[in-house]
Order: C-alpha cells, then sequence, then structure tokens
C-alpha cells in the first residue's frame, strides 16, 4: 500500500500477544492512522479514560480479563468508540456475544489483514476519498423515521440505536406492514455505511431459476442472453447494507449458497472462474415465524443462526397504544400535502375512537391505505368514523382479536400475552417491578415472559 497522508483518527490496540498487536499496530500506521497499544484490560481501561478513541480493536482473551469487558466498559460510559473483537478460529459463540454486547464488528484469529482494513475503513468511514469522512450526519430525513412514542416502540427505536453502530447481521421480525423495511433502512442511514447503498431484495419476488444471477451477478455468455457482464444484489451493495425481505421465501439450494457468500464475505458470478471479495452488511426481515421455518425444515438451522445475530422485534400497531393517532396524524399531514389539499382535515372523535380499537391486521401500511381512502370520502373538513369504513368483520378489537388468522393457538396466546405485558410497562413507564405487581406476576416472571416473548 502506497503511504498515505496522516488522518486524524486515534485506534486503539488491546492484546497481551506482543506479536500480533505489533502486527495490527503496523498495518494501521500504514493507513495513516495514529495507534496506542494496550497488553491488558486494565492498560486499555487506563488509556481510555484518557484519550479519546475513534476506534478500538481487542483480542477476546487477555490475561486480567476478556474483551467483553472492554465493550461493556465503553457501553456503561457511553464512550461512542465503535469496537471489533479478534476472535480465535471456531468461536462463534464468542463472536455473537461480542456482537450482542455492542461491538461494531469481529474477526476470526488468523487475522486478515485485508479484513482489518475493510473494517476500520468502514469504521472510520475512510474510503478511496479520504477527505469526506465528515462524522455523524446520516442525511436522515424524518419521512423516513420509525414513528411512534409507545414504550414498545421507544424499545425499538433504542435498539435500532445499539445496532447502528454495529455491523452485527439483523434479523427483523414483525407482522406485514409493521415497519421492517423502514427499520431497517433506518439501521443503514444512521450507520457508518449510510454514504453506501441501501439494497432491500424482496425474496419471495425473484424466479427461482433467476436467484443465483440476480444474487450474484453474472458474466458475459454464461448464458443464453447474457449478453454483457452484470453486477448482482451483493456487489450492488458493496460496502453498504443488503435487505433481504421475506427471506423465509428463499429456496433451499440457494439458501445454501446464501450461507457460502455470507461466510466467505465472497461471491462468484454466475459463469465466473474467480470470486469477488464483498464487504456487505446483511439484515433480512420476515413476517413469518422464521424459527417455525427450521422446525419445519423450510429454513436451514445454519443460515439462521448467521442471519439472526441479533433479533429487531416490530410491534404491531395494535400494540402501540397511542401511536395510532400520532401516526394517522402525520400520515394525513403528509397525504393532504401530496394531494395538494389547503388545509389537513382533523380526524373526528368518533373516527378517532374507530382507530383506538381497531386491530389492524395490516399495520401502519394498511393504516395509510385507510387514510387516503378516507381523505378522498370526507367532507374536506373532518374525517368521520364512517370515512374510514372499517369493516365490522374486522372490528373484532385489539382486546377480542381471537385466533381467527391462521395463528396457532401459541401464537394467539402469545399475542395476548405480549399486549398485556407491554400495556403494563406502557402504564408504568417502563418500570418492571410495578408493572409485574400490576399485572400479578413475580418480578422474576415477568423477566423471563419478557425474554421468551422478546420484549
Ligand atoms: N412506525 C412507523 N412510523 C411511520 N411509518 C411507518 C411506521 N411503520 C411502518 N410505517 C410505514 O408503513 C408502511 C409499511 O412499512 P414497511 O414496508 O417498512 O413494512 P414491512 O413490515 O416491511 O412490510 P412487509 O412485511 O409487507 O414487507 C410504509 O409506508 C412505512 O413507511
Amino acid at each position: 500500500m502506497s503511504r498515505k497522508t496522516r488522518i486524524d483518527k486515534r485506534v486503539l490496540v488491546v492484546d497481551d500477544e506482543a506479536d500480533l498487536a505489533e502486527l495490527l499496530e503496523l498495518t494501521l500506521l500504514k493507513m495513516g492512522l495514529s495507534v496506542d497499544k494496550a497488553g491488558s484490560v486494565a492498560e486499555a481501561r487506563a488509556l481510555l479514560a484518557r484519550h479519546r478513541y475513534d476506534f478500538c480493536l481487542t483480542d477476546m482473551r487477555m490475561g486480567d480479563g476478556e474483551g467483553l469487558e472492554i465493550i461493556e466498559h465503553i457501553q456503561a460510559r457511553k464512550l461512542d468508540v465503535p469496537i471489533a473483537v479478534i476472535t480465535a478460529y471456531g468461536s462463534m459463540q464468542n463472536a455473537v456475544a461480542a456482537l450482542k454486547a455492542g461491538a461494531f464488528d469481529y474477526l476470526a484469529k488468523p487475522v486478515s489483514l485485508e479484513q482489518l482494513r475493510t473494517l476500520i475503513k468502514s469504521a472510520l468511514r475512510l474510503d478511496d476519498d479520504e477527505d469526506q469522512h465528515a462524522p455523524g450526519t446520516s442525511g436522515e430525513v424524518s419521512g423516513r423515521m420509525l414513528l411512534g412514542d409507545s414504550a414498545a416502540m421507544k424499545q425499538v427505536l433504542e435498539l435500532i440505536d445499539k445496532l447502528s453502530r454495529s455491523q452485527a447481521p439483523v434479523y427483523v421480525s414483525g407482522e406485514s406492514g409493521s415497519g421492517k423495511e423502514r427499520a431497517a433502512r433506518m439501521i443503514h442511514a444512521r450507520s457508518s455505511r449510510s454514504d453506501k447503498p441501501f439494497v432491500a431484495v424482496n425474496c419471495g419476488a425473484i424466479p427461482e431459476h433467476l436467484m443465483e444471477s440476480e444474487f450474484f451477478g453474472y458474466r458475459k455468455g454464461a448464458f443464453t442472453g447474457a449478453d454483457a457482464d452484470r453486477e448482482g444484489f451483493f456487489q450492488a451493495a458493496h460496502g453498504g447494507t443488503l435487505f433481504l425481505d421475506e427471506v423465509a421465501d428463499l429456496p433451499l439450494l440457494m439458501q445454501v449458497k446464501l450461507l457460502r457468500a455470507i461466510q466467505e464475505r465472497k461471491v462468484r458470478k454466475v459463469g465466473a472462474t474467480q470470486e469477488e471479495a464483498v464487504d456487505v452488511r446483511i439484515i433480512s426481515a420476515t413476517h413469518q415465524n422464521l424459527a417455525r421455518c427450521v422446525e419445519n425444515a423450510k429454513f436451514r438451522q445454519d443460515l439462521y443462526y448467521r442471519l439472526n445475530v441479533i433479533e429487531l422485534h416490530m410491534p404491531p400497531l395494535r400494540e402501540m397504544g397511542a401511536d395510532v393517532e400520532l401516526i394517522a396524524q402525520h400520515v394525513l399531514v403528509r397525504l393532504a400535502q401530496q394531494n395538494g389539499m389547503p388545509t389537513t382535515p382533523a380526524l373526528g372523535p368518533e373516527a378517532l375512537a374507530a382507530l383506538r380499537h381497531y386491530a389492524f391486521p395490516g399495520n401502519v401500511r394498511e393504516l395509510e391505505n385507510m387514510l387516503e381512502r378516507a381523505l378522498a370520502l370526507c367532507d374536506g373538513q373532518v374525517i368521520t368514523a364512517d370515512d374510514l369504513q372499517i369493516s365490522p368483520a374486522n372490528e373484532a378489537g385489539r382486546e377480542e382479536g381471537g385466533p381467527d388468522s391462521g395463528d396457532s393457538l401459541q401464537d394467539y396466546l402469545d399475542r395476548v400475552e405480549r399486549a398485556a405485558i407491554l400495556e403494563g410497562l406502557e402504564k408504568t413507564g417502563g418500570n418492571r417491578t410495578q408493572a409485574a405487581k400490576l399485572l400479578g406476576v413475580t418480578f422474576r416472571s415477568l423477566r423471563y415472559r419478557m425474554e421468551r416473548l422478546g420484549i
């Protein structure tokens, strides 16, 4: 690598193996970065207290402690230092634990210097044009944010914040229309990858025979009609985020190929002999129960573990309390503007009550459609309950909605339990001890249930 001008970024390398620490230091110095080394957890803590670092790279196991302790130290003090861990070969569990604790990414031993450079570049936003690494500004506009003020949505937003600082694969679960794609876009927009592409793929919409070439690209002449080289989704998302929507719809054969690409961080175009390195962060989603797809042998377990390092669960709208009004108001203002209406019609009291009681099986998307229709039907001033056209069959409110939508009894019971817990938390401002009292269960039981339901 040619000599680079110095970049005003400081990295802390924590490793008690002097040789490896030196190799890492040299690589980082060659990239133009300033480097400090610590040979133990204690030394790392002392340095973190004294200096401001832009990145920390730590081994997982040191004489006096674990790399995890350093992650926790940084998180607890909200130091805003992206941190990557170096794990022993084959210890995926350690890597997962680190990512869950808030690590930005991990490198497996033996450390590939090329991977290290890619990782550092993406963490520090140093790319081909090093003058442009303005930190922070993601260019996010509020129209792209998830709206909501309920305890459920606050939790989602907090987790998104944390996930934006990491490179871990994220699996977004939730019902149809609950904002899974919007959440994925938010994570990307706030991450160090925000100036690189976000590529969204609906896995259910690609014909099976085209999948490989769509994902990995093809070389000219690979098949009839391939009259020029073409990139696939992976290459298109290079440096950025690949959002795999409806991932449960991938056929098994494609799941194997996807797993390989994710593991190796390399893909091969159809018709090519060489593999090429790709750097993408994977966010996947489906409205199906992915764990159940694994049980039914429709989804590979190994891929499931790869994708589902961290789960972000999007709450259904009916569990978001007063958020329905908040979101409805925003949507109305936007739609009225788009339609060139001089004023935004207000929601009448009965319409508001109807929205509050409706179960919204199609979630926010259904709310948007409902309001669009209501705007066309209303008198231009006030939207009435009639304008919302909520069909009586679906009026079975949030409380009464039974296991009639193809759900199993367990799904239904989970839903009811989840709604009750969230309501309890909402009423007590998120205080678990008080919520447990309100719900008539012990604190321990509430904690267990929250864990089980991913709340
Ligand atoms: N909390 C929210 N605040 C504002 N808009 C939202 C929110 N949640 C969802 N939306 C909007 O609802 C619509 C559906 O959201 P999105 O496409 O992200 O859902 P999804 O869960 O990915 O749906 P599907 O399962 O059908 O793919 C979009 O127009 C999105 O902008």
